[in-house]
């Protein structure tokens, strides 16, 4: 705001806001900052949790398919997805998570397993023969 006489600097008229230079500002800054990192904690936890499980399942799907290798079992099995995806849905819509979401993720998750299956197989296959 500029009095009769002008501003006492003409410059500070359409000066841009700095947060630091309000000391109100500065304190919401500040506790802005705060709990994003706090948040951004809780975040790295999960992440990290997340890790594990999936470290966990892998090993468990990597059991799988030396089983089904050396059973001589297919390294899909489309029926058992169907009613894993079905069931991860359900849990999903009940958790708040997007279902769509939820199937997606399982699908690229269970796609690398099958690859993993598939490599298992034919290394299985390329001992046997030999
Ligand atoms: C782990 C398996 O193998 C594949 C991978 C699946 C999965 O990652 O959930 C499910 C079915 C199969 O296509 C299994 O048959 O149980």
């Amino acid at each position: 705001m500029s009095s009769a006489t002008g501003p006492a600097d003409p410059a500070a008229e359409h000066a841009p806001v700095d947060p630091a230079a309000s000391s109100a500002a500065h304190r919401t800054t500040e506790t802005a900052l705060e709990r994003l990192s706090a948040i951004r904690g809780t975040i790295d936890n999960i992440d990290a949790a997340l890790v594990h499980l999936l470290a966990e399942r892998f090993k468990a799907t990597q059991r799988v398919g030396t089983l089904k290798a050396e059973n001589d079992l297919p390294p899909s099995d489309p029926e058992r997805e169907k009613a894993q995806i079905e069931r991860l849905r359900t849990l999903a819509e009940a958790a708040h998570l997007d279902p769509e979401f939820a199937e997606k993720f399982l699908n690229f998750i269970i796609s690398e397993v099958i690859r993993h299956h598939e490599a298992i197989s034919e290394n299985h296959q390329r001992g046997t023969d030999a």
